[in-house]
């Protein structure tokens, strides 16, 4: 069966049309609509509870909304299941949990470009040349993908060896093995050092250069304010601003929701 197009949002990436979620009689999304552009790095913000996560689950497909739509460059996804959403291109990156501690840093990319790969198990278990030849390209995709995590100097660690922040790159390599047109990113700053945030910064940068559309939830504000080319603003539910950082950040609706919780220190 084919997924329904509708026309007005194919030049998205991803567009949320008036999502609601009612949880046992609690609001945790009204009416929420926006869109984003192929290509921007997006950032989802708000106070606690401003329903963030609850939007991030129901875009990757692991809770359904109670009214309204999203869409993959105009292909209703509302409703598939993770697995599904994840093979139209939309894929979310959960802090580590997909880190094989016990493989090394090669293997577990390699295993994640195995996963994403053409080869059938038939073709694998009598190692005939289509698989050979599959075998040398997802070799040099996993080769290439150390080089873009900055991780080709410890391709032979194991995964459990890595620091924090090495590890978390590790994992969206993993999720950028599936070959994502767009991926999602649950707070990656979160324990992270100044220094590895910077890495991580400087990743997420080279992801939205290399094409892939990129929304992440992040409460720091500074990487937040320092990375994004659009910010979609949450609170209690409702989105209250959207704009670029410079934007937002003056934005009295903005700054009322934020009032003493860390708005004014991004801005320093
Ligand atoms: N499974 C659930 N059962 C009951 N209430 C829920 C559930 N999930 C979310 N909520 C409520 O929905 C609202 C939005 O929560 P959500 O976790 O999406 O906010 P958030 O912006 O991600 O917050 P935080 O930054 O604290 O993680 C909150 O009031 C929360 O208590």
């Amino acid at each position: 069966m084919n997924t329904p197009v509708t026309d007005d949002k194919a030049a998205y990436a991803l567009s949320v049309k008036g999502l609601t979620v009612k949880i046992s009689g609690l609001v945790a999304l009204n009416d929420v609509s926006f869109d984003i552009e192929p290509g921007k790095i997006v950032s989802l913000i708000g106070p606690n509870g401003a329903g963030k996560t609850t939007a991030f689950n129901v875009i990757s497909g692991y809770m359904p909304p109670t009214a309204g739509t999203v869409t993959m460059s105009g292909q209703t996804i509302t409703g598939m299941s993770p697995h599904r959403i994840a093979a139209q291109g939309l894929v979310r990156s959960f802090q580590r949990t997909s880190v094989f501690d016990q493989s090394t840093v090669f293997d577990n990319l390699l295993t994640a470009f195995h996963l994403s790969g053409q080869c059938s198990m038939l073709q694998s278990l009598l190692r005939l040349p289509a698989f050979q030849r599959e075998e040398r390209r997802l070799r040099q995709l996993t080769n290439d993908m150390l080089d873009f995590l900055e991780l080709r100097h410890r391709a032979s660690e194991m995964a459990e060896t890595l620091s924090y922040g090495e590890q978390r790159r590790l994992g969206v390599g993993i999720a950028l093995a599936a070959q994502p047109k767009v991926l999602l990113l649950d707070e990656p700053a979160a324990g992270l050092n100044p220094s590895e945030t910077d890495d991580f910064k400087a990743m997420i940068r080279r992801i939205g250069d290399s094409g892939v559309t990129v929304l992440l939830v992040e409460h720091d504000m500074h990487m937040v304010m320092s990375i994004s080319d659009y910010i979609v603003v949450l609170n209690q539910g409702q989105l209250i601003a959207e704009g670029l950082p410079s934007e937002v950040q003056q934005n009295a609706n903005v700054i009322e929701a934020y009032l003493g919780t860390g708005l004014k220190r991004a801005e320093a």
